[in-house]
C-alpha cells in the first residue's frame, strides 16, 4: 500500500474529480459517510455525548457531514466550528447550510469562552485540521487542543489528529491533538508510522474514499506500508523437482564466549523460514553448543573465545554476520581482512555493525544490496545523530544511496530502505521487545536470501513475518511470556496465514 505526502493527496483528490466526473461535495459525503459508518457500527445508537468540532476548511466539511448523520440517527451530538479563519471552503459551506436545513446549528467557537463542557466518558471527532495544515496552530485554537488532551476524552481523529503534518516534523508538541483512534483517508500518512509521534497517533485505520488508483500509481509514490497485499506476490512456492541445493546455504558468522545463544538462534532461524543447508562458524568454544541444540546445522571453528581468523571453508550462498561476535581487537582486525575479500552477500547484524561503525572505511567493501539491520542505537553509531525522525530517514537514505546497502531499522514499524524507497512494516508488537529478537530476523532474512530471494525483498519478507508471528502468538500468550524462540515456534502459523482469507469488514 502506497504512503501519500499532503501534496500526493490533494493531488489524487483533484485528478479523482476530474477524471472520475464526481464531484468535490459527492467525495466529501462519500468519505464522510464512511466515518460515520465506522462509529454507527460501534455505537448502535449509544446516548453517549459526543461532540464534532470542525474547521472551517474541508477536514471541518467531514465533520459537518459525521455530525449530520449522527443528528439523524438519533445520537446526542454537539457540532461546533472552530472560527480560526473566515476563509470557508465551498465544501464545507454546502455542508454547513445542510446541517442547518435539517435544524442543527453548530455553535460558533471563536474564544476560549465559548469553549464547551467535555466530560471523559464523551466523545470527541476531531475535523479541525486535516492534509490541509501548513503552519502550528495558535491562539484559542492551539487552547482548544490542549483543552481537549487534558479530558483525556475519547478522540476520534478525521483523516489527521489536528496539528500533525503528514511529512515533516512537529514543532509545538503542545499543539497537536492526541487521538485515540484516526482514520484515515485512502493510505497511511508517514507521520503515523514514525516514533516520535508516539503520543498524537494511538491506533489508525484507512478508509478506502476510492481515489483514482492508476493516477496515485502514476504519482510513483517512494513511501510504502507492506501488509499481506504487498508480501503474498513475494512468496516463492517450491517446485516438486527440487532438492535441499535449490534452497541455498547459510552460514551464520558470530558468537563469543557468553554469547553463542545468539548464533544458535540465527542460525535455527535460518533453517525454520527454508535454507536448505545451514552452517555455523563460531569460536571453538561454541561448538558443543551449537552442535547439540541445532542438530541440522554444520559447524565450523575459529580460534577460542572470540572470532580472529575467519577462515571457513563453507562453500555458502550468503553470509550471516554479527549476532554475539563482540567487538574485541582480534575480532575486529580479522573482521576487516574478511569484509576487504568477501565477494558472498551479507546480512550484517549487531556487533558487526558496531564494527562497521568503528572503521567506517570498510562500508565501501560491502557488495552491493548487503542488508544491514540496526537498531535505532547501532543506526547513531553509523551514522550520526538526528535532529527528528525524518532528519534520520534522511541519513538512512543517503547511507543506503552511498553504499548500494539495504538498511533495516529495526522498532515499531521497522522499515527497510533501499535508496529513495521505504518499506515500512504493518505488523509486530511489544512482545518483539526481548533478547534474541534481532537474532532470529537475521537468521529470517540470510535464509531467504539463501532461498533465491532478491535481498531487499528478503529485508521486506523477512520483517513481515517476524512481527507476524507475535501478532498470532498474542492471541493465545502474554507478551511478557514470549521470547525469540517462541518466534520460531511461530513461522509455520505466520508463513500459512499469508494464504488465509481475510474475514470481509462488515462496514465496507
Ligand atoms: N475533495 C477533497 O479534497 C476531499 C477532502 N477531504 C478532507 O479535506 C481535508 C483537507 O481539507 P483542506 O485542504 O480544506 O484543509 P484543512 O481542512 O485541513 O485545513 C483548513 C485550512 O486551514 C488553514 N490552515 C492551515 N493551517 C492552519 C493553522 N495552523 N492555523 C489556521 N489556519 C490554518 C489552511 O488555509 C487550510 O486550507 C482532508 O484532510 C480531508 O479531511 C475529504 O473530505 C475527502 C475529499
Ligand atoms: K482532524
Amino acid at each position: 500500500m502506497y504512503i501519500l505526502s499532503s501534496i500526493q493527496m490533494a493531488k489524487a483528490d483533484k485528478a479523482t474529480i476530474e477524471i472520475s466526473g464526481i464531484t468535490s461535495t459527492e467525495l466529501m459525503e462519500h468519505a464522510a459517510t464512511k466515518c460515520f459508518h465506522w462509529l454507527h457500527t460501534r455505537l448502535q445508537g449509544q446516548k453517549v455525548k459526543i461532540h464534532v468540532f470542525c474547521g472551517i476548511g474541508n477536514n471541518g466539511g467531514d465533520g459537518l457531514v459525521i455530525a449530520r448523520h449522527l443528528h439523524q440517527h438519533g445520537y446526542n451530538v454537539n457540532c461546533y466550528v472552530v472560527n480560526f479563519s473566515e476563509k470557508r471552503t465551498e465544501e464545507f459551506l454546502v455542508n454547513y447550510n445542510r446541517l442547518k436545513e435539517i435544524g442543527e446549528w453548530p455553535t460558533v467557537i471563536n474564544n476560549e469562552n465559548d469553549f464547551p463542557d467535555v466530560a471523559f466518558e464523551d466523545i470527541v471527532i476531531d475535523a479541525i485540521f486535516g492534509n490541509g495544515l501548513t503552519r502550528e496552530p495558535e491562539g484559542f485554537t492551539k487552547k482548544l487542543i490542549e483543552y481537549i488532551n487534558n479530558t483525556k476524552v475519547f478522540t476520534l481523529a478525521i483523516d489527521f489528529p489536528s496539528g500533525l503534518y503528514s511529512n515533516s516534523s512537529v514543532t509545538d508538541k503542545n499543539a497537536v491533538l492526541k487521538a485515540g483512534h484516526t482514520l484515515t483517508f485512502q493510505t497511511p500518512k508517514l507521520a503515523f508510522l514514525l516514533p516520535e509521534n508516539k503520543d498524537f497517533i494511538n491506533t489508525w485505520e484507512v478508509i478506502d474514499i476510492g481515489l483514482d488508483a492508476d493516477f496515485i500509481e502514476g504519482l510513483k509514490p517512494q513511501n510504502n506500508y507492506i501488509t499481506k497485499n504487498e508480501i503474498l506476490p513475494m512468496y516463492k512456492p517450491r517446485n516438486k523437482w527440487s532438492h535441499k541445493g535449490t534452497y541455498g546455504h547459510s552460514l551464520i558468522i558470530g558468537g563469543s564466549f557468553g554469547k553463542i545463544g545468539a548464533v544458535t538462534l540465527a542460525s535455527k532461524a535460518a533453517l525454520k523460514i527454508g535454507s536448505g543447508l545451514v552452517s555455523a562458524y563460531v569460536p571453538k568454544c561454541g561448538y558443543n553448543i551449537i552442535q547439540i541444540s541445532v542438530p541440522e546445522a554444520m559447524v565450523e571453528v575459529d580460534n577460542d573465545a572470540a572470532l580472529e581468523y575467519y577462515n571457513f571453508k563453507t562453500k555458502a550462498t550468503v553470509i550471516g554476520i554479527g549476532p554475539g561476535m563482540g567487538t574485541v581487537e582480534k575480532t575486529a582486525l580479522g573482521f576487516e581482512l574478511f569484509i576487504k575479500e568477501n565477494k558472498l552477500p551479507l546480512v550484517i547484524d549487531a556487533d558487526a555493525i558496531n564494527l562497521l561503525s568503528q572503521n567506517k572505511l570498510l562500508l565501501k567493501y560491502l557488495p552491493k544490496n548487503t542488508v544491514l539491520t540496526p537498531h535505532p542505537k547501532e543506526l547513531e553509531r553509523l551514522v550520526g545523530t538526528w535532529k527528528n525522525d525524518f532528519e534520520k530517514l534522511e541519513k538512512i537514505t543517503k547511507l543506503s544511496q552511498d553504499y548500494n546497502l539495504i538498511i533495516v531499522l529495526k522498532g515499531t514499524h521497522t522499515v527497510v530502505v533501499n535508496g529513495t524507497s521505504k518499506y515500512f512494516n504493518s505488523t509486530g508488537n511489544p512482545a518483539l521487545a526481548t533478547a534474541g529478537s534481532g537474532d532470529v530476523l537475521t537468521g529470517i532474512i540470510t535464509g531467504l536470501i539463501a532461498q533465491g530471494y532478491k535481498p531487499v525483498n528478503a529485508a521486506i519478507f523477512g520483517v513481515y513475518l517476524h512481527g507476524k508471528t507475535a501478532d498470532i502468538a498474542i492471541q493465545n500468550t502474554a507478551h511478557e511470556t514470549f521470547t525469540a524462540s517462541t518466534i520460531l515456534d511461530y513461522l509455520p502459523k505466520a508463513i500459512l496465514d499469508l494464504f488465509e482469507e481475510e474475514v470481509e469488514n462488515p462496514e465496507e
